[in-house]
């Protein structure tokens, strides 16, 4: 098919072999190159559509995004074309990042304006989530550690997105990436021009700048900052959370704030982290993609601490005093339980178990030490079990008991001492190891995709052939562990000490990790690097 792009045309479906457009006389190749196949969305500014480059071999398809300046004066076309072409070229410098799309061309041609980009195939975030259902806060964290950097990477070419949104986040089909799409600059630019020369009141409000919900007020009064991008990235985290649209959520009469938070169940944490990056005043938000990474980062180390501060207490009585700080941290520590399983969603199988577990265990306020049933390790609390003098103490798991407890159901077993544990071939994903002792553990072709090892001591583990994709590893210690022919596709191994560990024929392809760390472990020329290719960075 041949679609015409003239907006007056009434019947803008061609067939293939046509030159013009067979209603309205429009001819159909735009800039003798580009062939319409039909239009992707439209909007107050103009169309995008869905195209194929004749001049190039294969005919790759693209998206062709059309602007149309609609005013009569000449002075404001001027106008607007200058901007157009300044703010394409920035956008070509923004598209040379690899999770943006490249700008592949532009012009003007009938007076309006052309925008030739890279076609990004695969689902975005709004589908992703109508299809499996809302992220879990580890989901959520994981997705900002790839957006924000992203973010940081435009802001410090001077360009202010305007439009973040779970729409327009693209989960690349080829390679699981995030790519951020749709920047507002052009068409704001062009339109602000035309909005700005013309009487009519009603003209600005024509030109609806990013998307209500998610554009925060001072973008929608006209003046975005560079904050504006982390206050609509903030809305796109609640919207993972809870798979609710921001015009489903109501505002507080008295402060303008969305009112999200009865919709979500995350940390205390990471929820202060969220306000601060949703807050209506420009002065109290955090102003750059920076600051917010810095604010997790710490999040994480409190967290961290909170559950040493678990630990600490081994599993003996606890003194009175510290009861009713330590329920507080359960609550906050379920929460991460909630969120062991990085990428799944919650209302899968998996995490169903889990949310459920975690709600039970919230509503039982029973101290620290209080015997559990059949199930042998509660989410929190470890294997406990009273001794023959009736005290009870924490006692190692066995591969078994692991095993057995996890087909239960149970998912948490951050912390425990798991140093030499036999779990070679265990099918364990999603499973929950946050600060487990592993060291010299067997888990030899084991299952342990989409886990949460972070800060896991592993050294001297045996991971040969171990599933460990989407597994998040940040700030394990993996020193000589022997991971030959390790699938760690797309894991998080932030921070992970990687001495001496054996990378022979492992897969790291879009694994999150630095040329550093692996020059300091052992690899060859079968290992699969983040970039896809063998045996190079
Ligand atoms: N580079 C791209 N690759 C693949 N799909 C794209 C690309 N750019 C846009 N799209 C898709 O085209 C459709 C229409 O895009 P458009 O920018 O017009 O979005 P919109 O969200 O409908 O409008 P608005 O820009 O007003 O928010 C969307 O579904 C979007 O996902």
């Amino acid at each position: 098919m041949s679609y015409c792009v003239n907006p007056s045309c009434t019947h803008p479906k061609n067939p293939d072999n046509v030159v013009v457009c067979q209603a309205c006389g429009s001819k159909l190749l735009l800039r003798d190159r580009y062939q319409v196949l039909g239009i992707l969305g439209k909007g107050g500014f103009g169309a995008t559509f869905a195209t194929l480059d004749l001049t190039i071999p294969g005919k790759p398809l693209c998206v062709v995004k059309q602007l149309r300046p609609s005013n009569d004066d000449p002075n404001v076309f001027r106008m607007a074309k200058e901007l157009f072409v300044r703010e394409a070229e920035t956008l070509g410098k923004v598209g040379v990042h690899p999770q943006v799309p490249r700008l592949l061309d532009y012009f003007e041609e009938n007076q309006q304006f052309y925008l030739v980009q890279e076609y990004i195939k695969g689902h975005n975030l709004h589908q992703e989530v109508k299809k499996n259902g809302p992220f879990s806060e580890a989901g959520v964290k994981q997705f900002l550690s790839e957006l924000l950097p992203i973010l940081k990477y435009i802001h410090a070419q001077k360009v202010i997105h305007r439009d973040i949104k779970p729409a327009n986040l693209i989960r690349r089909q080829t390679d699981k990436k995030l790519v951020l799409i749709d920047f507002g600059a052009v068409k704001n630019q062009v339109n602000s021009v035309v909005a700005s020369n013309n009487s009519e009141h009603t003209a600005f409000t024509a030109f609806a700048v990013g998307t209500a919900g998610f554009a925060p007020p001072e973008q929608m009064a006209m003046r975005p900052v560079y904050a504006s991008d982390v206050y609509a990235v903030g809305v796109t985290c609640v919207y993972l959370l809870s798979g609710k649209s921001p015009k489903d959520m109501g505002i507080d009469p008295e402060t303008g704030e969305l009112t999200w938070e009865s919709w979500v169940e995350i940390s205390d944490s990471f929820a202060n982290v969220l306000r601060k990056m949703m807050e209506v005043s420009v002065r109290h938000r955090y102003k750059s993609a920076q600051e917010v990474l810095d604010a997790l980062e710490l999040t994480d180390y409190s967290l961290s601490l909170e559950q040493g501060l678990l630990v600490a207490n081994k599993g003996e009585e606890m003194h009175l005093a510290t009861q009713s700080r330590a329920s507080n941290l359960i609550t906050k520590v379920n929460n991460r339980v909630s969120n062991s399983s990085i990428q799944v969603p919650r209302n899968s199988p998996e995490n169903s178990s889990i949310n459920s577990r975690v709600k039970s265990s919230q509503t039982r306020s029973a101290p620290m030490n209080s015997q559990i049933g059949n199930s042998s390790v509660n989410a929190t609390r470890g294997y406990m079990r009273k001794d023959l003098t009736g005290v009870k103490k924490k006692f190692k798991l066995n591969a078994q008991t692991l095993v057995n407890s996890y087909q239960e159901g149970n998912r948490n077993f951050a912390q425990h001492d798991l140093k030499n544990l036999n779990l070679s071939k265990a099918k364990l994903p999603g499973i929950n190891f946050y600060q487990a002792e592993l060291v010299r553990a067997n888990l030899q072709s084991a299952d342990l995709s989409s886990a949460d090892l972070g800060r896991a001591n592993l050294s001297g583990a045996n991971l040969k052939n171990i599933n460990l994709t989407q597994a998040y590893l940040g700030y394990s210690n993996l020193e000589q562990a022997d991971l030959r022919g390790a699938d760690l596709s797309s894991a998080n191994l932030k921070y992970a000490n990687l001495k001496a560990a054996n990378l022979c024929g492992a897969n790291l392809c879009d694994a999150q990790v630095t040329q550093e760390q692996l020059a300091m472990a052992k690899t060859n020329w079968l290992t699969v690097m983040p970039s896809g290719k063998r045996g190079f960075w």
